[in-house]
C-alpha cells in the first residue's frame, strides 16, 4: 500500500465550548496520490477538516498527520489574496515566498489569461479563482486542498480548469482533496472520497472499492436482511433501495452498481449516526 499522505485518529474540532463538535471522533487514511472529494451537507465540517490538514487549525482532540505547510498549497472558500497587488505582482510574490519550488510554468499555464496589470480587487470572482489555482499550482505542492473550487467559474472554465489541475496533478504525482457540492462534476475526476455528515466520517476509501461494496436494487418490498439499507424508498408496492451488501444480494430485486451521485446522495439522505 501506498504511504499516506494524510492520516488522521480520533480527530475533533470544537471551534467553542459554546458551539459544541464541528467534528468529532474522526479516523481515515488518505494514500498519496489520489484526487480526493470531500463531500457533506453545509456544516458537515468539511472545511474544518482542509483548515486542519493544511495546519492551520489546531485538534482539540486526536491528532492529524499531513505534510508540512511549506509543502501543502490551500486554496481557501474565500480564496484570501491582496487586493492592492495586480496579478503579475501577486505571481511574483508566490516566486519570492516559495524559492527553490516555485513552479513558473505551472502558474503561469493557469493564469495566462488573466489581464497581468489588472489590480486584484478589479477581478471577478471567477478571475481570482483562477488567479488562487495558478498561486497553489506555482508551489508545486505534494498536497492540494481545494475548498470548492470551482464554485464561482462558468461551466467552460470550470471543465478546462479542472482537466488542467488533474493533468498537473497525473503528472506530478500530486495528492488532491477537494470539496465540492457539485457531485457530477467529482465523478470521472476522483478516485477517493471522504464523506463527512454531522461532523463525523461516514465514508472514506477508493471510490471504485466503495461503489462495488454497494447494490442498488429495485423490486418488491421484501426484507433486505442481512444487507445494510442505506437508504430505500418505496412507491406502491415497489422497492427502490440502496444496500451495503453482505455478500451476494438474492432475491426478487433487479441489481445494478450504483453511480457515485447514487451513493453519496443515499448516504447523505441517511440521519446522522445511521450505520454506514
Ligand atoms: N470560525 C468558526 N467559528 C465557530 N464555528 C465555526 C467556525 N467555522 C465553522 N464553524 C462551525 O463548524 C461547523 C462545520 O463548519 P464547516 O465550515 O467546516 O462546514 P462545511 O462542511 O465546510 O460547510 P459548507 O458546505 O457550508 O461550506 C458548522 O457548524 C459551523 O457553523
Amino acid at each position: 500500500m501506498t504511504a499516506p499522505v494524510i492520516e488522521a485518529e480520533g480527530l475533533g474540532l470544537r471551534y467553542s465550548r459554546r458551539r459544541g463538535w464541528a467534528l468529532k471522533d474522526c479516523g481515515f487514511t488518505l494514500p498519496t496520490g489520489r484526487i480526493c472529494a470531500l463531500v457533506g451537507h453545509n456544516g458537515a465540517g468539511k472545511s474544518t477538516l482542509l483548515a486542519l490538514a493544511a495546519g492551520l487549525l489546531r485538534p482539540t482532540e486526536g491528532r492529524i498527520a499531513a505534510p508540512a505547510r511549506e509543502r501543502i498549497a490551500y486554496v481557501a472558500q474565500d480564496k484570501p489574496l491582496y487586493g492592492q497587488l495586480t496579478v503579475a505582482e501577486t505571481l511574483r510574490m508566490g516566486r519570492e515566498l516559495n524559492p527553490g519550488r516555485w513552479d513558473d510554468g505551472a502558474a503561469a499555464a493557469i493564469a495566462a489569461v488573466l489581464p497581468a496589470d489588472a489590480k486584484v480587487r478589479a477581478l471577478s470572482g471567477g478571475q481570482r479563482t483562477r488567479l488562487a489555482l495558478a498561486l497553489a499550482l506555482g508551489k508545486r505542492p505534494e498536497l492540494l486542498l481545494l475548498d470548492e473550487p470551482m464554485a464561482d467559474l462558468d461551466p467552460l472554465a470550470r471543465r478546462e480548469l479542472m482537466g488542467a489541475l488533474m493533468a498537473d496533478a497525473a503528472e506530478h504525482g500530486t495528492s488532491v482533496v477537494m470539496s465540492s457540492h457539485i457531485l457530477t462534476e467529482l465523478e470521472g475526476v476522483c478516485d477517493h472520497l471522504l464523506l463527512v455528515h454531522g461532523g463525523r466520517v461516514r465514508l472514506d476509501g477508493p471510490i471504485d472499492d466503495l461503489l462495488a461494496a454497494h447494490t442498488l436494487l429495485t423490486g418488491p418490498v421484501a426484507d433486505l436482511a442481512p444487507h445494510t439499507v442505506v437508504s430505500a424508498r418505496t412507491t406502491g408496492r415497489q422497492l427502490t433501495a440502496l444496500v451495503r451488501h453482505e455478500g451476494p444480494v438474492e432475491g426478487p430485486w433487479q441489481t445494478a452498481e450504483p453511480t457515485l451521485e447514487d451513493l453519496l446522495l443515499a448516504h447523505l439522505r441517511t440521519p446522522e449516526g445511521a450505520p454506514a
